[in-house]
Protein backbone atom coordinates (compact mmCIF):
# COMPACT_ATOMS: atom_id res chain seq x y z
CA UNK A 1 0.00 0.00 0.00
CA UNK A 2 1.52 3.54 -0.69
CA UNK A 3 1.71 5.94 1.24
CA UNK A 4 0.73 9.65 1.12
CA UNK A 5 3.04 12.31 1.59
CA UNK A 6 2.79 15.94 1.35
CA UNK A 7 3.85 19.42 2.28
CA UNK A 8 2.32 22.72 2.22
CA UNK A 9 3.39 25.76 2.77
CA UNK A 10 0.29 28.58 1.65
CA UNK A 11 -0.24 31.85 2.94
CA UNK A 12 -3.02 33.74 2.53
CA UNK A 13 -2.68 37.23 4.56
CA UNK A 14 -4.12 36.54 8.08
CA UNK A 15 -3.88 32.67 7.74
CA UNK A 16 -1.07 30.97 6.99
CA UNK A 17 -0.64 26.74 6.61
CA UNK A 18 2.26 24.96 7.02
CA UNK A 19 2.21 21.28 7.59
CA UNK A 20 4.00 17.97 6.43
CA UNK A 21 1.52 14.88 6.97
CA UNK A 22 2.67 11.26 5.92
CA UNK A 23 -0.59 8.63 6.14
CA UNK A 24 -1.18 5.53 5.89
CA UNK A 25 -1.92 4.35 2.08
CA UNK A 26 -4.94 2.13 3.45
CA UNK A 27 -7.87 3.37 5.74
CA UNK A 28 -9.37 6.67 6.95
CA UNK A 29 -6.83 9.43 7.98
CA UNK A 30 -8.94 11.87 9.62
CA UNK A 31 -7.70 15.95 9.51
CA UNK A 32 -9.92 17.26 12.24
CA UNK A 33 -9.20 20.63 14.01
CA UNK A 34 -11.18 23.89 15.04
CA UNK A 35 -12.97 25.79 12.61
CA UNK A 36 -10.43 27.83 10.74
CA UNK A 37 -7.44 25.35 11.41
CA UNK A 38 -6.78 25.16 7.88
CA UNK A 39 -8.26 20.95 7.15
CA UNK A 40 -10.15 22.73 3.88
CA UNK A 41 -6.93 24.41 2.52
CA UNK A 42 -4.90 21.13 3.01
CA UNK A 43 -7.56 18.82 1.30
CA UNK A 44 -7.72 21.35 -1.72
CA UNK A 45 -3.94 21.71 -1.51
CA UNK A 46 -3.46 17.81 -1.98
CA UNK A 47 -6.79 17.75 -4.77
CA UNK A 48 -4.51 20.14 -6.77
CA UNK A 49 -7.69 23.21 -6.16
CA UNK A 50 -4.81 25.08 -4.01
CA UNK A 51 -1.15 25.04 -5.57
CA UNK A 52 0.74 25.84 -2.77
CA UNK A 53 4.58 27.69 -4.19
CA UNK A 54 6.65 25.14 -2.84
CA UNK A 55 4.12 21.87 -2.51
CA UNK A 56 5.08 18.32 -2.64
CA UNK A 57 2.01 15.81 -2.95
CA UNK A 58 2.96 12.01 -3.82
CA UNK A 59 0.42 8.95 -3.50
CA UNK A 60 2.83 5.92 -2.98
CA UNK A 61 5.03 6.26 -6.24
CA UNK A 62 2.63 8.50 -8.01
CA UNK A 63 3.87 12.10 -7.53
CA UNK A 64 1.32 14.78 -8.20
CA UNK A 65 3.30 17.99 -7.20
CA UNK A 66 6.72 18.23 -6.79
CA UNK A 67 7.64 22.25 -7.56
CA UNK A 68 11.67 21.62 -7.02
CA UNK A 69 10.88 19.53 -10.06
CA UNK A 70 8.53 21.59 -11.93
CA UNK A 71 5.72 18.83 -11.33
CA UNK A 72 2.33 19.98 -10.93
CA UNK A 73 -0.40 17.52 -12.35
CA UNK A 74 -4.22 19.52 -12.39
CA UNK A 75 -6.94 18.11 -10.26
CA UNK A 76 -8.85 16.79 -12.97
CA UNK A 77 -5.57 14.36 -13.93
CA UNK A 78 -5.33 13.45 -10.43
CA UNK A 79 -6.97 10.05 -9.77
CA UNK A 80 -8.72 11.21 -6.62
CA UNK A 81 -12.16 11.54 -5.87
CA UNK A 82 -13.88 14.69 -3.93
CA UNK A 83 -16.61 14.29 -1.61
CA UNK A 84 -18.46 18.05 -0.57
CA UNK A 85 -20.39 18.91 2.69
CA UNK A 86 -23.39 19.24 0.29
CA UNK A 87 -23.99 16.71 -2.94
CA UNK A 88 -23.69 18.66 -6.03
CA UNK A 89 -25.33 16.27 -8.47
CA UNK A 90 -26.92 16.88 -11.72
CA UNK A 91 -30.33 17.62 -11.62
CA UNK A 92 -31.12 16.96 -14.51
CA UNK A 93 -29.86 13.19 -14.64
CA UNK A 94 -31.09 10.41 -12.96
CA UNK A 95 -29.32 8.62 -9.95
CA UNK A 96 -28.10 6.00 -12.32
CA UNK A 97 -27.17 9.12 -15.29
CA UNK A 98 -24.87 10.81 -12.28
CA UNK A 99 -23.49 7.19 -11.42
CA UNK A 100 -22.64 6.41 -15.15
CA UNK A 101 -21.21 10.41 -15.04
CA UNK A 102 -18.87 8.84 -12.54
CA UNK A 103 -17.76 5.32 -13.98
CA UNK A 104 -17.14 7.39 -17.27
CA UNK A 105 -14.83 9.08 -16.68
CA UNK A 106 -12.74 5.82 -16.18
CA UNK A 107 -11.84 3.28 -19.31
CA UNK A 108 -12.97 -0.33 -18.70
CA UNK A 109 -9.76 -1.51 -18.67
CA UNK A 110 -8.73 0.82 -15.33
CA UNK A 111 -12.27 0.20 -13.79
CA UNK A 112 -11.91 -0.86 -9.61
CA UNK A 113 -15.38 -0.84 -9.19
CA UNK A 114 -18.54 -1.23 -11.01
CA UNK A 115 -21.66 0.88 -10.38
CA UNK A 116 -23.91 -2.43 -9.18
CA UNK A 117 -22.41 -3.65 -5.89
CA UNK A 118 -20.98 -0.06 -5.54
CA UNK A 119 -24.96 1.04 -5.17
CA UNK A 120 -25.17 -1.45 -2.95
CA UNK A 121 -22.54 -1.00 -0.77
CA UNK A 122 -24.33 2.71 -0.34
CA UNK A 123 -27.97 1.60 -0.02
CA UNK A 124 -29.14 3.33 -3.32
CA UNK A 125 -29.83 0.47 -5.29
CA UNK A 126 -33.69 1.56 -4.97
CA UNK A 127 -32.94 4.76 -5.77
CA UNK A 128 -31.33 4.68 -9.28
CA UNK A 129 -34.61 5.94 -11.37
CA UNK A 130 -35.08 8.89 -8.68
CA UNK A 131 -34.29 12.17 -9.46
CA UNK A 132 -31.39 13.74 -6.90
CA UNK A 133 -34.16 16.70 -6.40
CA UNK A 134 -36.56 13.87 -4.71
CA UNK A 135 -34.00 12.33 -3.25
CA UNK A 136 -33.10 13.26 1.18
CA UNK A 137 -30.25 15.03 2.00
CA UNK A 138 -28.98 12.00 2.98
CA UNK A 139 -29.95 9.92 0.25
CA UNK A 140 -28.23 12.60 -2.26
CA UNK A 141 -25.01 12.66 0.09
CA UNK A 142 -24.90 8.41 -0.46
CA UNK A 143 -24.91 9.12 -4.52
CA UNK A 144 -22.24 11.78 -4.19
CA UNK A 145 -19.72 9.34 -2.78
CA UNK A 146 -21.17 6.50 -5.11
CA UNK A 147 -20.34 8.39 -8.45
CA UNK A 148 -16.70 9.76 -6.75
CA UNK A 149 -16.40 5.66 -6.02
CA UNK A 150 -17.06 4.88 -9.67
CA UNK A 151 -14.35 7.08 -11.04
CA UNK A 152 -12.49 4.19 -9.13
CA UNK A 153 -9.44 6.86 -7.85
CA UNK A 154 -6.60 6.20 -5.88
CA UNK A 155 -7.60 8.45 -2.97
CA UNK A 156 -11.31 9.95 -1.41
CA UNK A 157 -11.38 13.26 0.04
CA UNK A 158 -14.06 13.86 1.80
CA UNK A 159 -14.70 17.67 3.54
CA UNK A 160 -16.97 17.08 6.01
CA UNK A 161 -19.29 15.02 4.74
CA UNK A 162 -21.53 14.83 7.16
CA UNK A 163 -22.18 18.33 8.15
CA UNK A 164 -24.95 19.86 6.31
CA UNK A 165 -27.12 16.84 7.18
CA UNK A 166 -29.66 16.45 10.82
CA UNK A 167 -28.81 14.32 13.42
CA UNK A 168 -31.33 11.57 12.35
CA UNK A 169 -29.80 11.56 8.61
CA UNK A 170 -26.19 11.40 10.40
CA UNK A 171 -26.99 8.30 12.15
CA UNK A 172 -28.22 6.89 8.72
CA UNK A 173 -25.76 7.17 6.37
CA UNK A 174 -22.74 6.49 8.78
CA UNK A 175 -23.22 2.91 8.97
CA UNK A 176 -22.24 3.01 5.29
CA UNK A 177 -19.75 5.36 5.73
CA UNK A 178 -18.48 2.00 8.19
CA UNK A 179 -19.06 -0.25 5.29
CA UNK A 180 -16.72 1.78 2.99
CA UNK A 181 -14.13 1.71 5.78
CA UNK A 182 -14.32 -2.16 6.09
CA UNK A 183 -14.89 -3.34 2.63
CA UNK A 184 -12.54 -0.81 -0.04
CA UNK A 185 -9.16 -0.60 -0.08
CA UNK A 186 -9.06 2.66 -1.41
CA UNK A 187 -7.23 5.19 1.66
CA UNK A 188 -9.99 7.95 2.47
CA UNK A 189 -8.67 11.47 4.06
CA UNK A 190 -11.64 12.74 6.01
CA UNK A 191 -12.09 16.17 7.48
CA UNK A 192 -14.20 16.75 10.35
CA UNK A 193 -14.33 18.55 13.70
CA UNK A 194 -16.69 16.26 15.29
CA UNK A 195 -15.03 13.75 17.59
CA UNK A 196 -18.15 11.28 16.96
CA UNK A 197 -17.45 10.50 13.73
CA UNK A 198 -13.56 10.72 13.75
CA UNK A 199 -13.79 8.05 16.64
CA UNK A 200 -15.87 6.09 14.36
CA UNK A 201 -14.37 5.77 11.40
CA UNK A 202 -10.48 6.65 11.38
CA UNK A 203 -7.83 4.54 11.97
CA UNK A 204 -4.88 7.62 11.99
CA UNK A 205 -5.68 10.81 13.38
CA UNK A 206 -4.02 14.35 12.47
CA UNK A 207 -4.80 17.33 14.85
CA UNK A 208 -4.61 20.76 13.09
CA UNK A 209 -4.13 24.14 14.68
CA UNK A 210 -4.28 27.55 13.11
CA UNK A 211 -2.56 25.70 9.95
CA UNK A 212 -0.19 23.60 11.98
CA UNK A 213 0.09 19.69 12.49
CA UNK A 214 0.28 19.18 16.21
CA UNK A 215 -0.22 15.27 16.39
CA UNK A 216 -0.82 12.68 13.65
CA UNK A 217 -0.36 8.97 14.95
CA UNK A 218 -2.99 5.89 14.77
CA UNK A 219 -6.43 6.99 16.53
CA UNK A 220 -5.64 4.88 19.34
CA UNK A 221 -2.20 6.35 20.70
CA UNK A 222 -3.33 10.03 19.47
CA UNK A 223 -6.11 9.93 21.41
CA UNK A 224 -4.62 9.25 24.30
CA UNK A 225 -2.07 11.62 24.57
CA UNK A 226 -2.01 13.83 27.30
CA UNK A 227 0.16 16.44 26.14
CA UNK A 228 -2.04 17.77 23.43
CA UNK A 229 -3.39 21.70 23.35
CA UNK A 230 -6.22 22.10 25.68
CA UNK A 231 -8.44 22.15 23.20
CA UNK A 232 -8.29 18.92 22.22
CA UNK A 233 -8.26 17.53 25.99
CA UNK A 234 -11.62 18.95 26.68
CA UNK A 235 -13.23 15.89 25.66
CA UNK A 236 -10.50 13.82 26.30
CA UNK A 237 -11.47 9.37 26.12
CA UNK A 238 -9.69 6.62 24.17
CA UNK A 239 -11.25 4.49 21.59
CA UNK A 240 -10.57 0.77 21.56
CA UNK A 241 -11.12 -2.36 19.13
CA UNK A 242 -12.72 -5.26 20.69
CA UNK A 243 -14.47 -8.23 19.81
CA UNK A 244 -18.20 -9.62 20.97
CA UNK A 245 -16.52 -12.68 22.31
CA UNK A 246 -19.54 -13.94 24.30
CA UNK A 247 -23.43 -13.86 25.75
CA UNK A 248 -23.54 -13.87 29.32
CA UNK A 249 -26.16 -13.97 31.89
CA UNK A 250 -27.92 -11.03 33.47
CA UNK A 251 -28.30 -9.34 29.28
CA UNK A 252 -25.19 -8.45 29.47
CA UNK A 253 -22.14 -8.93 26.56
CA UNK A 254 -18.42 -9.35 27.14
CA UNK A 255 -15.92 -7.55 24.76
CA UNK A 256 -12.53 -8.56 24.37
CA UNK A 257 -9.99 -6.60 23.80
CA UNK A 258 -5.89 -7.22 24.09
CA UNK A 259 -4.75 -7.18 27.94
CA UNK A 260 -8.12 -7.38 28.77
CA UNK A 261 -12.07 -7.37 28.77
CA UNK A 262 -15.55 -5.35 29.07
CA UNK A 263 -19.33 -5.96 30.10
CA UNK A 264 -21.73 -3.77 28.07
CA UNK A 265 -25.25 -3.95 28.02
CA UNK A 266 -26.76 -7.42 25.59
CA UNK A 267 -25.34 -6.63 22.30
CA UNK A 268 -27.25 -8.10 18.72
CA UNK A 269 -24.54 -8.40 16.74
CA UNK A 270 -23.10 -11.94 16.37
CA UNK A 271 -19.93 -13.32 18.06
CA UNK A 272 -16.69 -12.63 16.62
CA UNK A 273 -18.02 -8.98 15.56
CA UNK A 274 -15.95 -6.07 15.68
CA UNK A 275 -16.73 -3.43 17.74
CA UNK A 276 -15.15 -0.07 18.48
CA UNK A 277 -15.94 1.15 22.11
CA UNK A 278 -15.39 5.16 23.25
CA UNK A 279 -14.17 5.57 26.89
CA UNK A 280 -14.21 9.08 27.95
CA UNK A 281 -11.66 9.80 30.53
CA UNK A 282 -14.48 11.56 32.84
CA UNK A 283 -16.57 7.97 33.11
CA UNK A 284 -12.76 6.49 34.87
CA UNK A 285 -12.19 6.55 38.34
CA UNK A 286 -9.11 5.09 39.89
CA UNK A 287 -8.55 2.97 43.11
CA UNK A 288 -5.08 1.39 44.68
CA UNK A 289 -6.78 -1.53 45.42
CA UNK A 290 -9.05 -4.07 44.11
CA UNK A 291 -12.74 -2.51 44.73
CA UNK A 292 -14.94 -5.38 46.56
CA UNK A 293 -17.94 -3.74 47.39
CA UNK A 294 -18.20 -1.78 44.68
CA UNK A 295 -21.60 -1.77 41.39
CA UNK A 296 -19.25 -0.97 38.37
CA UNK A 297 -19.23 -4.06 36.44
CA UNK A 298 -15.71 -3.09 34.34
CA UNK A 299 -12.70 -2.73 36.52
CA UNK A 300 -9.30 -3.30 35.05
CA UNK A 301 -5.83 -3.55 36.65
CA UNK A 302 -4.08 -1.01 34.43
CA UNK A 303 -0.43 0.44 35.16
CA UNK A 304 0.14 4.37 34.97
CA UNK A 305 2.21 5.81 32.35
CA UNK A 306 1.83 9.57 32.70
CA UNK A 307 -0.08 11.98 34.28
CA UNK A 308 -0.88 15.81 33.37
CA UNK A 309 -2.84 19.28 34.45
CA UNK A 310 -5.64 19.58 32.47
CA UNK A 311 -7.34 23.42 31.63
CA UNK A 312 -9.40 22.76 34.11
CA UNK A 313 -7.75 24.43 37.80
CA UNK A 314 -7.52 21.19 40.25
CA UNK A 315 -7.95 18.22 37.72
CA UNK A 316 -5.79 15.71 35.98
CA UNK A 317 -5.57 13.50 33.30
CA UNK A 318 -4.07 9.81 34.17
CA UNK A 319 -2.48 7.98 31.65
CA UNK A 320 -2.69 4.22 31.76
CA UNK A 321 -2.12 1.06 30.17
CA UNK A 322 -3.80 -2.05 30.65
CA UNK A 323 -1.77 -4.75 28.19
CA UNK A 324 -0.86 -2.46 25.64
CA UNK A 325 -3.76 -0.89 25.15
CA UNK A 326 -4.19 2.94 26.42
CA UNK A 327 -7.15 4.02 28.93
CA UNK A 328 -7.26 7.70 30.39
CA UNK A 329 -8.90 8.85 33.33
CA UNK A 330 -9.87 12.31 34.30
CA UNK A 331 -9.44 12.99 38.16
CA UNK A 332 -8.60 15.65 40.79
CA UNK A 333 -5.42 17.03 41.85
CA UNK A 334 -6.09 15.85 45.42
CA UNK A 335 -7.16 12.47 44.56
CA UNK A 336 -3.72 12.17 42.81
CA UNK A 337 -1.78 13.44 45.32
CA UNK A 338 -3.44 11.22 48.66
CA UNK A 339 -3.16 8.28 46.17
CA UNK A 340 0.40 9.20 45.11
CA UNK A 341 -0.54 8.25 41.59
CA UNK A 342 3.03 8.21 39.60
CA UNK A 343 4.22 6.56 36.27
CA UNK A 344 4.66 3.19 36.93
CA UNK A 345 2.25 2.15 39.51
CA UNK A 346 -0.45 -0.43 39.17
CA UNK A 347 -3.94 0.77 39.95
CA UNK A 348 -7.69 -0.52 39.69
CA UNK A 349 -9.76 1.69 36.50
CA UNK A 350 -13.04 1.85 37.48
CA UNK A 351 -14.87 2.51 34.16
CA UNK A 352 -18.44 4.33 34.43
CA UNK A 353 -19.63 4.50 31.16
CA UNK A 354 -18.53 2.59 27.63
CA UNK A 355 -19.78 4.29 24.40
CA UNK A 356 -20.52 1.55 21.77
CA UNK A 357 -20.05 3.40 18.81
CA UNK A 358 -22.09 2.37 15.43
N1 LIG B 1 -8.59 31.76 -0.58
C1 LIG B 1 -8.47 32.24 0.65
N2 LIG B 1 -8.12 33.51 0.87
C2 LIG B 1 -7.99 34.00 2.13
N3 LIG B 1 -8.19 33.28 3.24
C3 LIG B 1 -8.54 32.01 3.07
C4 LIG B 1 -8.71 31.40 1.80
N4 LIG B 1 -9.07 30.11 1.97
C5 LIG B 1 -9.13 29.92 3.31
N5 LIG B 1 -8.81 31.04 3.98
C6 LIG B 1 -8.76 31.18 5.43
O1 LIG B 1 -7.94 30.15 5.92
C7 LIG B 1 -8.40 29.72 7.21
C8 LIG B 1 -8.55 28.20 7.19
O2 LIG B 1 -9.67 27.85 6.39
P1 LIG B 1 -10.12 26.35 6.16
O3 LIG B 1 -11.39 26.40 5.38
O4 LIG B 1 -9.00 25.58 5.60
O5 LIG B 1 -10.39 25.86 7.65
P2 LIG B 1 -11.18 24.61 8.15
O6 LIG B 1 -10.35 24.02 9.24
O7 LIG B 1 -11.55 23.73 7.03
O8 LIG B 1 -12.47 25.29 8.78
P3 LIG B 1 -14.02 24.83 8.77
O9 LIG B 1 -14.10 23.68 9.72
O10 LIG B 1 -14.71 26.04 9.30
O11 LIG B 1 -14.38 24.49 7.36
C9 LIG B 1 -9.68 30.48 7.48
O12 LIG B 1 -9.39 31.51 8.35
C10 LIG B 1 -10.09 30.98 6.11
O13 LIG B 1 -10.82 32.17 6.21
Amino acid sequence: MSDIRARFRIDHGGFSLDVALELPGRGVSALFGHSGAGKTTCLRAIAGLERAPDGYVALGDEVWQDEARGVFVPTHKRSLGYVFQEASLFSHLSVRGNLEFGLKRVAHANRRFELAPVAELLGIGGLLERRPTSLSGGERQRVAIARALLASPRLLLMDEPLAALDLQRKREILPYLERMHDELSIPIIYVSHSTDEVARLADHLVLLEAGRVVASGTLTETLARTDLPSAFLEDAGVVLETVLAAHEADHLSRLDFEGGNLHVGQRSESLGSRLRCRIHARDVSLALDRPRATSIVNVLPAVVTATAATDTPGHVLVQMRIGAVPLLARITERSRRELAIVPGLQVWAQVKGVALLG
